[in-house]
């Protein structure tokens, strides 16, 4: 199932309080985009990647996937204020109705699997997520006080990649533009307009990187891929 991909990367990292755009902080000496645009690039059913960076940052990301030969990129386009806006930026430079897949551009351990599982799925379904199901007890607090422990037994974490036909979530970008309607993810939109989201199970190292702790993570991952690899 061939798939065109959109990379939201504008955003500012402020959790990550590297001081810049966290895309750039360097792991075993290639910035965590480069890392996550790879994983696309040598995925044969991958067509065509669309970047949404930050207006301030367009040289440094056309540098980058200059400097590591990332063919695949073939539209650089700025994003807006959240997250939402930058994808929807990202889906507007697509034409047609092909299956899109959206992903963090601070997620970079994902596989070519979850990939090619979401991409099948979202010719079924209105939408497909990547997500695991939840370890920790969760609790809803307030004001430091716990108010109730929730049943976890349905709950998931989700993550991206997540899967999409274009002219399906195009649509829904722009409905949720025009009646201000927000998500922390796309799915989300999907399902406050009514339609079904299915669930594929991925992997608990598909993790966002977002605070300072997580780098620690991440190098410990790529450590592991590495001695697998030996
Ligand atoms: N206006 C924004 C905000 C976020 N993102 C992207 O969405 C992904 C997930 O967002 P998050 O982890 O929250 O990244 P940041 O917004 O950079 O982090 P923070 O919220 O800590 O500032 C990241 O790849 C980020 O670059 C984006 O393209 N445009
Ligand atoms: C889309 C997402 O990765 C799903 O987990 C996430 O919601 C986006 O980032 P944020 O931390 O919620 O801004």
């Amino acid at each position: 199932m061939k798939y065109s991909v959109v990379i939201p990367a504008a955003g500012q990292g402020k959790r990550m309080n590297a001081g810049r755009n966290k895309q750039f902080i360097m792991l075993e000496e290639k910035p965590i985009i480069v890392h996550t645009i790879s994983v696309f690039q040598s995925d044969e059913y991958c067509e065509e990647i669309v970047l949404a960076v930050n207006e301030r940052e367009h040289d440094e990301f056309r540098s980058l996937i200059q400097t590591h030969e990332l063919t695949k990129v073939t539209q650089i386009v700025t994003g807006g204020k959240e997250r939402q806006q930058s994808v929807y930026e990202g889906l507007k430079a697509l034409d047609g109705d092909k299956v899109v897949l959206i992903h963090d551009g601070a997620r970079p351990f994902f596989t070519h699997e979850v990939v090619r599982k979401a991409a099948q799925a979202a010719e079924y379904y209105d939408g497909a997520i990547v997500a695991v199901p939840v370890k920790d007890t969760i609790k809803q607090v307030d004001e430091l006080e716990v108010k109730q422990t929730i049943d976890r037994s349905s709950l998931w974490a989700v993550q991206t990649p997540q899967a999409f036909r274009l002219s399906v979530i195009k649509e829904i970008h722009r409905w949720a533009e025009l009646h201000q309607i927000v998500g922390t993810d796309d799915a989300s939109l999907v399902e406050m307009n009514g339609r079904s989201v299915h669930v594929i199970l991925g992997d608990y190292w598909n993790v966002k990187l977002t605070t300072p702790e997580d780098l620690i993570f991440a190098r410990a991952i790529l450590r592991e891929k590495k001695e697998s690899e030996m």
